[in-house]
């Protein structure tokens, strides 16, 4: 039995009153990709934003590797090995690919500011570190060629895989992917379920993603969870949501 990484415990949410998310609880096992489906305005992205601290819940518990918090902050969660893709790409589009993969590094600087800008002590084996690793991400998905070109001039495809490694750049433990195919077409969505699987071969990463297109998320998935006006109305494998009855009133035959 696998023990879960992320546990959401008795999760609610409201803005000005109005509830977002109502009573959420799942287990994210180690190691597994699970999506989170459901209607426009079901609280998809407000739970992403409750696991790496961006907001905090009314009341609930966010169980993350082993410990327990009833807020999480962001810079707690950065530091624990939570990293995000967001669902409009946020990269520093002036900079180039490389850039902004080395800023996925920055939580693993060891030297100070003074060495840094001194170029002494720490700063010199830290920055070929920190290159080293963001290169070899850059190998991994095979945007190699690209690698000093300003991500402005990309296409919309190719900025979202920058994003995906910076955010692998941080060697998270759990990656939080907000929509990684919205606008793609179906080469370029087949491309990146197959960068998220290695991901998970090569680096046991744990994924929770977002996505709409049910046929990717039925094959990249090792579990599913549906949510419907801020409500947890499905969880299980992809064939146990696939059949259940609230799911397909919910969600299946809601055309996007
Ligand atoms: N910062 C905010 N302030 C006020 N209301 C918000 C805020 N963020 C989300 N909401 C509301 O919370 C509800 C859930 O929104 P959320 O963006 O989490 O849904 P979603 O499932 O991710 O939707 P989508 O698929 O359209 O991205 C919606 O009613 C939304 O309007």
């Amino acid at each position: 039995m696998v023990a879960p990484l992320l546990e959401l415990q008795d999760i609610s949410l409201s803005f000005k009153g109005v509830k977002a998310i109502s009573d959420i609880s799942f287990a994210v096992k180690q190691g597994e990709i699970c999506a989170l489906i459901g209607p426009n305005g079901a609280g998809k992205s407000s739970l992403l934003n409750i696991i790496n601290g961006v907001y905090q819940p009314d009341i609930g518990y966010i169980h993350f590797n082993g410990a327990s918090h009833r807020k999480m902050r962001a810079n707690l969660a950065a530091t624990q090995g939570i990293a995000r893709t967001f669902q409009n790409i946020a990269l520093f589009k002036s900079m180039t690919v490389l850039d902004n993969v080395l800023t996925g590094r920055n939580l693993q600087v060891k030297s100070g500011w003074l060495e840094q800008a001194l170029r002494i002590g720490r700063a010199i084996t830290d920055e070929s570190v920190q290159r080293r690793k963001a290169e070899e991400v850059i190998d991994f998905l095979r945007i190699n060629q690209w690698r000093n070109s300003i991500v402005s001039t990309l296409p919309y495809g190719l900025q979202k895989r920058v994003e995906l490694a910076r955010a692998l750049a941080s060697e998270p433990k759990l990656l939080l992917l907000d929509e990684p195919m919205a606008g793609m077409n179906s080469e370029e969505k087949a491309e990146m379920s197959g960068f998220i699987l290695d991901t998970q071969r090569e680096f046991g990463t744990t994924v929770v993603l977002i996505e709409h297109d049910i046929g990717v998320v039925m094959e990249l998935s090792d579990h599913v969870v549906v949510l419907d006006y801020g409500k947890k109305v499905g969880d299980g494998t992809p064939d146990e949501v696939r059949r259940n009855p609230d799911v397909i009133a919910a969600y299946l035959g809601v055309k996007h």
